[in-house]
């Protein structure tokens, strides 16, 4: 049987059956509190989704020959919430676990790295992984995805606390959370209206994956939840080859921001940086120049920051500035997690990094 267990994960709801029954925290007969008797604290940022377990061979081993693996919880939601907060945001992550060491990992290993988890225990369903194999060019780095029959492609909207969402300012979710089963496509589309409903801005990372759906099966599904959509990022070979939108990242934002109902749309363009469409202005800028160690979770990096920067009040332009920064600083570091620091993305804005600090 799958329990909403939040004992060991810093909070706890005394009455949260109740709670959930009737919806708004205004119903329960008691506030939520921490296992100290605490209030629990509102985040800035909800994000809602998949993290899995990363196995990857240390250095360029391929995967095929590999001894032994280096472990990391690796998740898109999971990791714009560690870079909002690395940025100054609280952040919180829904998701639903599987109770058990793998799960835990998960769970401990997020909780380390500085932001709040709300969880679902399920004593069903798997804990997903990835193998990951680096390599350069013509090969490129590869990505096997193991996450077939997980405890959260079963997870449904009643199963979550709708009030941290609708507390949140903002609530985040991507395109790979749908594309994990059919439940959480109806789960998605429900959490994102729930957010919608409570007042809560929505962000939304298109994020399309190639090895978990097709180009027909994302657009059908993706563009069905637009309407739900404040803030949109995408890439802009997501545009094209998923959406079939022509033209430049700036005629794709500007395509993408008149046809739809958004109020800002983000058109990453890889090492050539993004583009941002807000109240019908298009900004770019470019990518900062970094020496890779690690690509995995660029993207995720420039998301989280670029929703905490706007979260603390900067401008679209300014925001991006300092999303590309922390994605720049991102590929510098091995994980999918952007574990920077404000000072260090402050010294790439200002274009004063070293070689060497000392
Ligand atoms: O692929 C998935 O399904 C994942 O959730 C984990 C990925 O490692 C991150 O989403 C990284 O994505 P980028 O930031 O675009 O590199």
């Amino acid at each position: 049987m799958d329990v909403v267990d939040r004992r060991n994960i810093a909070t706890t709801y005394n009455s949260a059956d109740r709670c959930l029954e009737h919806g708004r925290r205004r119903h329960c007969q008691s506030l939520p509190t921490d296992s100290e008797g605490g209030t629990v604290s509102e985040s800035d940022i909800v994000t809602f989704g998949e993290t899995m377990l990363r196995l990857s061979p240390p250095g360029n081993e391929r995967l095929e020959n590999a001894d032994e693996f280096e472990v990391r919880a690796a998740g898109a939601e999971s990791n714009v919430a560690i870079a909002a907060s690395r940025l100054g945001a609280s952040a919180t992550w829904l998701s639903k676990v599987p109770e058990t060491a793998l799960g835990r990992r998960v769970v401990g290993e997020l909780r380390g790295h500085g932001i709040e988890t709300d969880v679902v225990w399920s004593h069903r369903g798997r804990q997903g992984t990835y193998y990951l194999e680096h390599a350069g060019k013509p090969r490129g780095t590869n990505v096997i995805y193991d996450r077939d029959d997980t405890a959260i492609s079963t997870a449904e909207a009643r199963e979550f606390d709708i009030d941290r969402i609708q507390d949140a300012k903002v609530f985040f979710t991507t395109g790979i959370t749908p594309a994990l089963s059919s439940t959480l496509r109806d789960t998605t589309l429900n959490l994102l209206k729930a957010a919608r409903k409570g007042g809560t801005t929505t962000a939304f990372d298109f994020n399309f994956r190639r090895k978990l759906w097709s180009p027909d099966e994302a657009r059908e599904t993706l563009t069905r939840l637009f309407p739900g959509i404040d803030v949109l990022v995408i890439a802009a070979r997501d545009a094209r080859t998923v959406l079939g939108f022509e033209g430049d990242p700036r005629q794709l934002a500007h395509k993408l921001g008149s046809q739809y109902d958004f109020t800002t749309v983000v058109v990453t363009r890889g090492s050539e940086g993004a583009v941002g469409w807000h109240d019908s202005v298009v900004h770019d800028h470019d990518a900062y120049e970094t020496d890779t160690i690690d690509p995995i979770g660029t993207g995720d990096a420039f998301t989280g920051a670029f929703i905490a920067r706007r979260l603390d009040g900067d401008n679209v332009p300014t925001a991006l500035e300092y999303a590309a920064a922390t994605a720049s600083l991102k590929r510098t570091i091995p994980g999918d997690v952007a574990l920077v620091t404000a000072d260090e993305v402050e010294t790439v804005v200002s274009e004063q990094s070293e070689e060497i600090s000392r």
